[in-house]
């Protein structure tokens, strides 16, 4: 009974997981900033790999920006779809949907000048 249970539910989590797979792709596919984003984290992590940086904090933001533009992405689809005609209201979801994509990518910056930077000078200066 509980083996059925954990089976079942194992299999519900990989087409979960597919799911949103399936979500990652569409937005790296159709949005620009999504796809310089997934690059920017890749590089940001390789250098606070390289530079011996600390990691949570950087994958923490990078994260954070990820998961923002994702969520952007599903807000701009719901909005055309419930709302295809120019609107008020539709400018209001998006444009805050941007703004949030925006904070966290600013401080993503400020994240990757207080962690990466020191590590950076710290490693061309040799010591
Ligand atoms: N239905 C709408 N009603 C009113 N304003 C809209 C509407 N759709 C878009 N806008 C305005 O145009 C801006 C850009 O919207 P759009 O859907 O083109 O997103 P985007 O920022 O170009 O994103 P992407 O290029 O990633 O699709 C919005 O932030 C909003 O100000």
């Amino acid at each position: 009974m509980r083996s059925d249970g954990s089976a079942w539910n194992a299999r519900r989590w990989w087409r979960s997981a597919g799911y949103a797979w399936a979500g990652i792709r569409h937005a790296y596919r159709t949005q620009a900033n999504f796809r310089i984003e997934c690059w920017a984290a890749l590089l940001a992590l390789g250098a606070a790999g390289i530079l011996r940086a600390p990691l949570a904090p950087v994958a923490l933001a990078c994260a954070l920006v990820l998961s923002l533009e994702l969520v952007n992405t599903a807000l701009e689809a719901a909005v055309d779809l419930v709302s295809p005609e120019r609107h008020p209201l539709a400018k209001v979801a998006k444009d805050a949907a941007a703004a949030a994509v925006l904070i966290a990518s600013a401080g993503a910056l400020l994240v990757a000048a207080g962690t990466l930077l020191p590590a950076l000078l710290e490693f061309l200066s040799g010591t």
